[in-house]
Order: C-alpha cells, then sequence, then structure tokens
C-alpha cells in the first residue's frame, strides 16, 4: 500500500449524532484531493480527525501505514501534516513574515512556545529560517508584503499568507480548509494556480472546499460526503456525472 494516509471505518460521533459514519478512503501521494458535500456532510469534522484535533469514535487513521491515534495535532506536524484553518489564524501584532517563521518553528523547535517568547532573538538567530520564510512568501506572491502587518494586507492576501505559513514546516501532506471562502473571484482564481503550485512542489493536497469551479479546476479526485459517509469518489468529471452526486448534491446546491 502506497498512500500517504488512509482512513478505516472512520467514526465520530456527537452525542448520538454521527457525523462521520463508517468511512474509509486513502489519500495517494502527489495530486490535488478535495473533500466536498452538503453543509453539516462532515467535512470538517473529518479534517479535524485527520489533523488530531479529534479523536475517532472508532476506526483507524494510518499515515504512511501508521496508526495515529493518540498522537496531538504538532507530533502530526512532525509527521508532514501541515494545514490552514477554515478561520485565519495570523497573529495579526507580528509582521507578515514573522508570521510565516512561526510556522517553521512549529515544526524545528519541540520548545516553539519559548521560541515565540523570545522571537527577537530566533529572528536575530536564524537567517536561515527567514530566508526560507521570504523564499515562501515569493511563492505565494507577497514578496512585497514581506515587512507589513497583517492588518495591512486584503483578506485574500491573508489567506495566502496562511498558506505560506503551512508551508514552512515543509509539510508532506497539506490540508486546506476553505481556502476560498470570502474571496472573490479573481483571487479565488489565483488560490486555484497557487494550490496546482504546491502539488507540483510535491506537497500532498487534501482540499476542503465549497466553491465548485475551483474544486473542478483543481483537483485531481474528488471525495463527496453526505451524512458522514462517502457518496462518491473519483475524478471531477466522473463526480460531475454521477447521479447520486447530481440529486444528492450538486443538483441541490
Ligand atoms: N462539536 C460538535 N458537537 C456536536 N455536533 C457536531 C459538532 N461538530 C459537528 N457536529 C455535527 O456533525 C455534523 C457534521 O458537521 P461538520 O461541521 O463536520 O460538517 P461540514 O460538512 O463541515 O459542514 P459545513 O459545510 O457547514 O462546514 C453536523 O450535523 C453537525 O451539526
Amino acid at each position: 500500500m502506497n498512500a500517504i494516509l488512509e482512513a478505516v471505518d472512520l467514526t465520530k460521533t456527537f452525542g448520538g449524532v454521527d457525523a462521520v459514519s463508517q468511512l474509509s478512503f486513502a489519500i495517494e501521494p502527489g495530486h490535488v484531493h478535495s473533500i466536498i458535500g452538503p453543509n453539516g456532510a462532515g467535512k470538517t469534522t473529518l479534517i479535524n480527525l485527520l489533523t488530531g484535533i479529534y479523536t475517532p469514535t472508532a476506526g483507524r487513521i494510518l499515515v504512511e501505514d501508521s496508526d495515529t491515534r493518540g498522537l496531538a495535532p504538532y507530533e502530526l506536524a512532525r509527521k508532514g501534516l501541515g494545514r490552514t484553518f477554515q478561520n485565519l489564524q495570523i497573529c495579526m501584532n507580528m509582521s507578515a513574515i514573522e508570521n510565516v517563521m512561526v510556522g517553521r518553528h512549529l515544526r524545528l523547535n519541540r520548545r516553539f512556545l519559548s521560541a515565540l517568547l523570545h522571537l527577537k532573538s530566533v529572528r536575530a538567530g536564524d537567517r536561515d529560517c527567514r530566508d526560507k520564510a521570504a523564499e515562501l512568501m515569493r511563492f505565494v506572491g507577497l514578496e512585497r508584503e514581506i515587512d507589513r502587518q497583517p492588518g495591512e494586507l486584503s483578506y485574500g492576501a491573508l489567506k495566502r499568507l496562511e498558506i505560506a505559513r503551512a508551508l514552512a514546516a515543509e509539510p508532506r501532506l497539506l490540508f486546506l480548509d476553505e481556502p476560498a471562502a470570502g474571496l472573490n473571484a479573481n483571487e479565488t482564481r489565483d488560490v486555484g494556480a497557487l494550490i496546482r503550485e504546491v502539488a507540483a512542489r510535491g506537497v500532498t493536497v487534501v482540499l476542503v472546499e465549497h466553491d465548485m469551479k475551483l474544486v473542478m479546476e483543481v483537483s485531481d479526485t474528488v471525495l463527496v460526503l453526505n451524512y458522514g459517509r462517502r457518496l462518491a469518489q473519483g475524478t471531477p468529471r466522473a463526480i460531475q456525472n454521477d447521479p447520486d452526486v447530481v440529486s444528492a448534491y450538486l443538483g441541490g446546491a
């Protein structure tokens, strides 16, 4: 088995409601894999399970064949799992590049909290970290924003900054939770191009997104959830033509 991540009979129950129910799937390395589904289908719950925020009620999650049960999110980050969040998690009192440098410390420094508290010495002492962060800001198209404060950046730029920060930890698998939410059409198109570039760098991308145009343009495979279960999985073209998906989701969207 060469899956980078595998879910086996995964279930998460909240007070009698199965938010995710007996879900099995595999994510092959490389490419862009999207997870879609109507509101309440279980997408966020699934991401929170895969990234260690929730513990499964039943079932298993394997990262490169190793069971992740009991591992905290930061331990999964060290195994190569990165993520961005639906709601921005940017530190507004740090410069844009410092936010990206923090992302690198989350992976490299076991005592990252103390590193955060001594950010000035980190900044002075770790030229490599800053250089790497600057390279990532260029990669996401924010080369002119390096020393600006997040409060001066557009919402679209902040979303890209989050992606740069997640990449700073050098993930092999990157979860993007609604990266296009709140963006206009141009910004969404740019995020789509960025997602493809991230995948071209060899980072496997798992995308949770409501914007169907974006999903269909950037994905290699799409997993469709409905009531916490797998409704369909396949290429964007196959998904768009799947009658179950059309009636349960796309048709009602
Ligand atoms: N912490 C929680 N406590 C109780 N129920 C929850 C909790 N989180 C999610 N649920 C329920 O689990 C189901 C799946 O919710 P989830 O947020 O994972 O869906 P989603 O597909 O991400 O939805 P959306 O597209 O609206 O973000 C819903 O019925 C929701 O009400």
